[in-house]
């Protein structure tokens, strides 16, 4: 089945315009887990959003006929603290490793909270805890299901010389958008399925309700299930 789009989801279309290149700094990246990394961080002139998103090069992503890329949107709660809401902290440190060991591109998209802000994702997480799932609580806020646009990081890609590209995701909108925009992916790479307690039913309504390619425990699906807690 097709995946409908989110309600007051934004509609990319046709090519974006140029954006340039403004720093690209070497950053020695160093997990909790002992992991470590060095990254070009690249910054960015003209991104239509006006919007400081930042690249992450990792390896040397040129030999590879597709070089794989994420688009990973900020989740300062689950990318800076760790929480279990979410499945973010897990998926960006599992796409720096992948992504590094065939060279490739991480952009952090600056979209806190599927592009309506830290504030509002936390108004939307009260709402859930009193019953509301994830795309429910930010309609319930006035707000859309997904606010997200990737035109930017078409942009940005095309800055970066990249053409053709594996796309690491389980949200299909995230290919489609890109495609809309003109971008070639060439194949969409499933990133894992990080489930906790506190996070299994922020990720059944992925699943459910925009289609992310994730299984969990009573709901068939081509995702797989990297960590089961609890
Ligand atoms: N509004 C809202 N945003 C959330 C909630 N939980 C997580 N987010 C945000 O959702 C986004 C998740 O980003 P990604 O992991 O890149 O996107 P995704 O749609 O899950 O797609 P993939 O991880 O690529 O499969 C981040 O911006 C988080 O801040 C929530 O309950 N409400
Ligand atoms: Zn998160």
């Amino acid at each position: 089945m097709d995946a409908a789009p989110a309600a007051g989801h934004p509609r990319s279309s046709g090519h974006s315009p140029a954006a340039s290149i403004r720093t690209r700094v070497t950053i020695p990246l160093r997990f909790p887990d002992g992991y470590e990394v060095s990254a070009d961080a690249v910054t960015f002139h003209g991104l239509s959003d006006g919007e400081e998103h930042v690249a992450l090069v990792l390896g040397d992503p040129a030999p590879a006929p597709a070089p794989l890329v994420r688009l990973h949107s900020e989740c300062l709660t689950g990318d800076v603290f760790g929480s279990a809401r979410c499945d973010c902290g897990p998926q960006l440190r599992e796409a720096v490793e992948r992504i590094a060991a065939t060279g490739g591109v991480l952009l952090y998209l600056r979209q806190e909270g599927r592009g309506i802000g830290l504030y509002n994702k936390l108004d939307a997480y009260a709402l859930q805890d009193a019953g509301l799932d994830t795309y429910d609580a930010n309609t319930a806020l006035g707000l859309p299901e997904d606010g997200r646009d990737y035109t930017a990081a078409a942009q940005m890609l095309t800055a970066l010389g990249i053409g053709e590209l594996d796309l690491l995701t389980n949200n299909p909108d995230k290919a489609r958008q890109l495609r809309d925009l003109g971008v070639p992916v060439r194949f969409v790479r499933p990133t894992g399925v990080f489930a906790t307690d506190s996070n299994v039913r922020y990720l059944h309504a992925k699943a459910e309700r925009t289609h992310h390619t994730i299984a969990l425990p009573g709901q068939a699906g081509p995702g797989t299930v990297s960590t089961l807690a609890g």
